[in-house]
């Protein structure tokens, strides 16, 4: 039941190609973004959907389909409770040494240089950052992680790739 509501919500953000694209993404989480007022943020961008949007768009078609929006809204869902658990004051973003503990608790692990490079990447000029750029870090960070693992077919944690593999991967994310 509830799984043919979230495709009804879909087919009417999706309209009539069934897909989501960038403009129609920001739409939605902007508007879901209203009905969580301790999620205070300036919304999402058109840019970090598009970024959102090649992230998840695993078929190539340029746009998200159900079960590429499904997986997004799981994981956005997911990662929204661990921001709402570490603004431990409620200001609406979370600064720098939280944003570790933040990331390891969605089960990334990474090193000091990659919280370093986040925080120069995603913090406002205070060091925090927003929900908005919360959400677009980590899902760069699932489809970089993911991506690697499809690369890495004999699981050694080494993927060799051209200089055009790599830009594919690295330009349309
Ligand atoms: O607080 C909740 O229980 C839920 S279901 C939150 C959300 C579930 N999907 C979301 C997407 C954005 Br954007 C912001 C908040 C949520
Ligand atoms: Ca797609």
């Amino acid at each position: 039941e509830e799984d043919r509501q979230f495709q009804n919500i879909f087919q009417q953000i999706a309209g009539d190609d069934m897909e989501i694209n960038a403009d129609e993404l920001r739409n939605v989480l902007n508007n879901v973004l209203k009905k969580h007022k301790d999620l205070k943020t300036e919304g999402f961008a058109l840019e970090s959907c598009r970024s959102m949007v090649a992230v998840m768009d695993t078929d190539g078609s340029g746009k998200i389909n159900l079960d590429e929006f499904r997986h997004l809204w799981d994981k956005i869902k997911s990662w929204q409770k661990i921001f709402k658990h570490y603004d431990t004051d409620h200001s609406g973003t979370i600064n720098s040494y939280e944003m570790r503990n933040a990331v390891e608790d969605a089960g990334f692990q990474l090193n000091n240089q990659l919280y370093d490079i986040i925080t120069m990447r995603y913090a406002d000029r205070h060091m925090n950052i927003q929900f908005d750029s919360f959400i677009c870090c980590f899902v760069r960070l699932e489809g970089m992680f993911r991506a690697f693992h499809a690369f890495d077919k004999d699981g050694d944690g080494i993927i060799k790739l051209n200089v055009l593999e790599w830009l594919q991967l690295t330009m349309y994310a």
